[in-house]
């Protein structure tokens, strides 16, 4: 069966005020839905990516050179891909191309998954679990943004700028999803406001596994005197300072295990970061480690050095919901509840409701054929016309917090 078309429709929608170690998130989150049309016209891959212009410019160059090729032939379709972005300027770093080799894969598998009759993780090799646990994603925030949100709605969650707030905002996320483990999003107050929160959390939820994340925001030296205080408070660090070799010099000196999405993102890095033990645990992206079935390779990888795996994420809406739930039914090693954004964002899907659904804290794995999701054209077509009239095309966390602190220096560490 061969691709017809590929279809790439650019979309926005809104984002609470969450802050991060780079600075706060604008009013629009972007993404990029594909449409991976086959032959008879009757089947549609779904796929969800990056919504930064740089990612869109990639995939356009692509989607004409995609045309007439196997949609199964997946591996085959890599060097398609890099020839076709040959053609960027600038040429696209590694991590670019493997982005768009993921974009792709997952839109063919939905398009295998829909013509066979099979869901995603069959062709991933079976399901090991038939549900999926995911993390409540906590962030400090404000109130609202500094001129509302963008379609006027009123922020539901409220402040979070102190221990308190955070306990709040993670007794709803529980309440309302029954997440079992807390991701705390840090690198945005001094180290110590952020040890006071995780303590907070763990005395307010003693049965809820804790995570900090704070984005390479801390020296060394500060990481080993945080890493000291929270032994035995959290389930893992992440990334508490930028670059493999630092992550090394903090793991030599605590039992804590330390987490990364930043400083292994891609295979050619996992040698050197086994050869310093630097990191106990990866956080697999299927949008940026080459897609699904590289992310159940991830799985073997890290088993075979001993290394933990859980699971990362952005701003996104349902088909990556879905695809990241598909990779985790079919990765045994994925043992951590995996980071997911969606409680900020599902409101405003493009996906049909009913599947994607949250109990104790967990999707069950779509059983439908392909990612078992459905778009919905009419919601597709509201948040790309978002898309068009707000007129951004990249994130930029720090240039959006800068309106409020002109003076604010996202270089890191910072303490
Ligand atoms: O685990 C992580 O590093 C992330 O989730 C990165 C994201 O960009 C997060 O910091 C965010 O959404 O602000
Ligand atoms: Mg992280």
């Amino acid at each position: 069966m061969r691709i017809r078309e590929l279809i790439i429709t650019p979309v926005a929608f809104p984002d609470p005020p969450l802050l991060n170690s780079s600075g706060v998130h604008e009013p629009l989150a972007l993404r990029t839905v594909l449409r991976l049309v086959l032959d008879d016209d009757a089947i549609v891959g779904l796929g969800e990516s990056s919504g930064d212009v740089r990612h869109l410019d990639l995939l356009r160059l692509v989607a004409p050179r995609l045309v007439g090729h196997d949609v199964f032939a997946t591996t085959a379709l890599r060097t398609v891909v890099d020839a076709a972005v040959n053609d960027a300027l600038p040429a696209p770093t590694a991590r670019e191309r493997t982005a768009v080799h993921s974009a792709i894969e997952v839109a063919c598998l939905d398009a295998q998954g829909r013509l066979t009759g099979r869901p995603v993780y069959d062709l991933l090799g079976g399901a090991v679990r038939t549900t999926i646990p995911y993390s409540a994603y906590l962030f400090y925030k404000w109130a609202d943004h500094p001129d509302g949100a963008y379609d006027g709605t009123p922020d539901p969650w409220g402040e979070a700028l102190d221990a308190d707030g955070m306990v709040t905002q993670a007794r709803r996320m529980i309440d309302e999803y029954g997440f079992g483990s807390l991701k705390l999003k840090g690198g945005v107050f001094p180290p110590d406001v952020e040890i006071a929160t995780a303590r907070a959390l763990r005395a307010a939820f003693p049965d809820h596994p804790v995570r900090l994340d704070p984005n390479g925001a801390w020296t060394v030296p500060t990481a080993k005197r945080v890493a000291a205080e929270l032994e035995g408070v959290l389930e893992y660090l992440e990334d508490p300072v930028p670059g493999v070799d630092g992550m090394a010099e903090v793991a030599a000196g605590t039992d804590l295990p330390l987490a990364t999405n930043m400083c292994v993102v891609a295979f050619d890095q996992v040698p050197r970061a086994v050869r310093l033990d630097a990191v106990q645990v990866i956080l697999s992206d299927h949008h940026y480690w080459g897609g699904l079935r590289q992310t159940v390779a991830l799985g073997t990888l890290c088993d075979t050095f001993g290394i933990g795996l859980s699971m990362h994420s952005n701003s996104h809406l349902g088909i990556s919901l879905a695809a990241m739930t598909h990779a985790a039914a079919a990765t045994p090693e994925l043992t951590y509840a995996c980071d997911t954004h969606y409680p900020w964002n599902g409101a405003y899907d493009v996906v049909r409701p009913g599947v994607l659904n949250f109990v104790d804290g967990a999707l069950e794995v779509p059983t439908g054929p392909g990612l078992g999701v459905e778009l919905d054209l009419d919601a597709l077509e509201r948040r790309h016309e978002d898309y068009v009239r707000s007129g951004r095309r990249v994130r930029d966390d720090t240039g959006y917090l800068r309106r409020v602190r002109p003076d604010y220096d996202p270089t890191l560490p910072r303490w």
